[in-house]
This record gives C-alpha cells, sequence and structure tokens, in this order.
C-alpha cells in the first residue's frame, strides 16, 4: 500500500511491525561518496532506544543497525542504502487480552475501520517504534547535510506544564531529558514520575533548530519548506502541533513587530522562523511540536470492541509515560531528511544555472 515513502530526491520508505520481525529503512538517492558506518548511525539510534530511564518504555530492544547495501569501504555508493534493525524484545502475549479491543488515542480503531484487520500486537506500524527506522534514515542525511556544515538540533522546551525558560545548549545532553535549563528538568522529571505512579501519561513540546542551512532551499507553492517541514513533523506518533518561528504567536502581533527588519548586516529579528515564501533565508530554522499524552494507561478508561460494544479498558504492559524524550532524535531526523532532500533539490537548480558541464 501507499503512505510508506518521504521525500522526492533523498527519498525514504521504511518498513516493519513493532512486534514483526525487523524494521528498518530504504534510502534510495544518497549520494556517493559520503563517509557512513554503522557506529554513526548507532549513535541516534542510543538516543531514542527505550528502556534507559524511568518513565520510558522498559522494553529491552538492543536497536543494533545493520547496513545490507548501499555502502563499501566506509563510503556510500549513489545505491540504495537498506538498514534494518532487528526487533528482539516484543512480548507480544501482553496484547492478547486487547486483541479486539481498541485503546482510546492510539491507532487500533482507526488501522481496523480502514484495513478491515490489523496487527494488534503492540500496534503495529502506528506504534512509536517505527520513529527507530525514521532516526536510522535521519543518521544518513546527517552525514549529508553535514558536507554543507548544516546542523540540526532539538531539545525539550516543556513537559508535564513545566516550561524551560533557559536555552542553555551545554545543558541539552547533561540531562537525560534532553532539556536546556537545569531547573526546569529537575521538574519535569518529578512530573513525569507522579504521572507514571497515577498511571497517567504527560504531553510536551520539542523545539528544532537548524543551523547553517544557506538561502534558497525550498519550493515557492505547494513544497514549500515549511509545509514540507510541518508534514514531516506532524507525521510523527503523538504530535499533533506544529509550529515555524513565532507561529501562534505571530497572529497576536502587528506587522510592525512581526516583521524581521533586513540591513546589510543581516535580518533583525528572526520571526519568520529562517524561512519565507516557503524558501530558507539563511537564517536559523526554528520549529516546535506538540507532543500529546501517551495513549496506552493503566487508568480505567471508556471504549468499544470490534464488534461496536461498550468496554472498559485499563491497558498494561510497557508503555512510556510520555513520548518525550524519545521523540527528541526523532523530530531532529524528521528535520534532517527533509533539509538533505531540500539540499539536493537546490544543488540540481544551481548546477543548472551555472551551466554546468556533464562528463
Ligand atoms: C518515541 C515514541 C514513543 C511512543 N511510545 C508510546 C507508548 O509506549 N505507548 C503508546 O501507547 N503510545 C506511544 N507513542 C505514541 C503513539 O505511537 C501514537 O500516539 C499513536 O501512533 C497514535 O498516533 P497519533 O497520536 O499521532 O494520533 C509513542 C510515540 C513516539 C514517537
Ligand atoms: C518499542 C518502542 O516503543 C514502543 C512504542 C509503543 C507504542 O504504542 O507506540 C508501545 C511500547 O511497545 P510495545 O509494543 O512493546 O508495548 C513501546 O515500547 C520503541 O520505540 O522502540
Amino acid at each position: 500500500m501507499a503512505g510508506n515513502t518521504f521525500g522526492t530526491l533523498f527519498r525514504v520508505t521504511t518498513f516493519g511491525e513493532s512486534h514483526g520481525r525487523a524494521l528498518g529503512a530504504v534510502i534510495d538517492g544518497c549520494p556517493p561518496g559520503i563517509p557512513l558506518s554503522e557506529e554513526d548511525i548507532q549513535f541516534e539510534l542510543e538516543r531514542r532506544r527505550p528502556g534507559k530511564h524511568l518513565g520510558e518504555s522498559p522494553r529491552k530492544e538492543p536497536d543494533r543497525v545493520e547496513i545490507l547495501s548501499g555502502v563499501f569501504e566506509g563510503q556510500t555508493l549513489g545505491t540504495p542504502i537498506a538498514l534494518v534493525i532487528y526487533n528482539r524484545d516484543a512480548k507480544s502475549a501482553a496484547y492478547e487480552p486487547l486483541k479486539d479491543i481498541f485503546r482510546p488515542g492510539h491507532g487500533d480503531c482507526t488501522y481496523f475501520w480502514k484495513y478491515g484487520l490489523r496487527d494488534w500486537r503492540g500496534g503495529g506500524r502506528s506504534s512509536g517504534r517505527e520513529t527507530v527506522a525514521r532516526v536510522a534514515a535521519g543518521a544518513v542525511a546527517k552525514k549529508v547535510l553535514a558536507e554543507y556544515g548544516i546542523q540540526v538540533q532539538a531539545y525539550t522546551v516543556a513537559l508535564g506544564g513545566v516550561w524551560a525558560r533557559k536555552r542553555d545548549l551545554s545543558e541539552i545532553n547533561r540531562n537525560h531529558l534532553f532539556c536546556p535549563d537545569a531547573e526546569a528538568y529537575e521538574e519535569m522529571c518529578r512530573r513525569i514520575e507522579e504521572a507514571r505512579r497515577e498511571g497517567d501519561s504527560l504531553g510536551g513540546v520539542v523545539e528544532i533548530v537548524a543551523r547553517g542551512v544557506p538561502p534558497g532551499l525550498g519550493e515557492p507553492v505547494f513544497d514549500k519548506l515549511d509545509a514540507e517541514l510541518a508534514k514531516a513533523l506532524m507525521s510523527i506518533g503523538a504530535v499533533k502541533g506544529v509550529e515555524i518561528g513565532a507561529g501562534f504567536s505571530a497572529a497576536e502581533k502587528k506587522g510592525s513587530e512581526n516583521n524581521d527588519p533586513l540591513t546589510p548586516e543581516g535580518f533583525l529579528s528572526n520571526n519568520a522562523g529562517g524561512i519565507l515564501a516557503g524558501i530558507s533565508s539563511g537564517q536559523e530554522i526554528v520549529c516546535r511540536v506538540a507532543v500529546k499524552p501517551i495513549p496506552s494507561i493503566s487508568r480505567e478508561q471508556l471504549t468499544i470492541n470490534e464488534k461496536g460494544e461498550a468496554v472498559k479498558i485499563r491497558v498494561g504492559g510497557r508503555h512510556d509515560a510520555s513520548a518525550i524524550p524519545r521523540i527528541v532524535p526523532v523530530c531532529e531526523a524528521m528535520v534532517r531528511l527533509v533539509l538533505a532532500d531540500y539540499l539536493l533539490r537546490q544543488l540540481v537548480l544551481k548546477a543548472f544555472r551555472n551551466h554546468e558541464t556533464l562528463p
């Protein structure tokens, strides 16, 4: 079926289910000659892997990636890169009591209504586990972007109603929530532990910043860079809102406050979030996503079964109390996939404008 492929020149297909044999990605369109190793990908997978901290799903997945094709002697070949990650700790029996019951807030009912059947073991492809494949592909995009000095960093700015007031970049990788405010981090940890004890879950906000993006990436109408970023980020499970730059707060500003004045030395502010008319302006690209609380909670809730009968449900098993922090590297990966694709598109256009000759 359609819907598993993303991108135009740097194209990614993901495959696999949470409780199936494996998950993975096939990347078509990665240029040749880029240094790439399993360790490069492993580094990113480690940041997303479940079971490392209290409040995260205790499912123990080593998440070891194998590069099956497209890389030779440490360099990309320009041929499809196939990546696979085997599932090692699925424990599907926990889902048997939920075989024909729809978890509120998850994709059980919509998958069933769409396909007429579903893989009830952990939600199949609707599982947050599918994002392991995105992060693997995003690690390849990271290497492409590095060739042009483009960097992407995401961090947690809110969790369970607690907001990070500081953006201390040196703090981000010092705590397990990727929070740039050490004080807010302590309170976030308390909230998440409280929610877990109460059989509940929490949402939050992740900010993603791309630095070193040259002006000119984007397209003029439908494939605008901001539109593609919004799509990429919104395609992550549990993401319910996306903002670029000033985002929703722009609606409350006057034009004189919201415009970013231009000077010979550069822009004086960045309410646009680094994108004007769908094209990068050379400023930092700034996006934020709203992440909903995890749907599978052990509190009693009302739902229905496949026959449409009323049922009460308490979801057991090994669930995250929040998609944060594990969604943070996923957001980075999705932004990297978009930027790698748009970088290649712009390089083609530039080569044409320069009348570059072919060999
Ligand atoms: C990294 C990550 C981890 C997640 N962990 C869980 C989980 O343990 N349990 C759960 O019910 N949902 C979890 N989710 C959320 C579901 O995947 C998501 O809510 C579901 O696919 C429905 O999609 P929607 O929320 O976009 O409507 C996780 C999502 C992500 C991105
Ligand atoms: C395994 C991962 O996350 C899973 C995401 C998830 C869900 O419903 O989204 C439910 C849990 O898995 P299970 O299907 O075993 O109950 C999480 O552990 C992972 O991200 O690697």
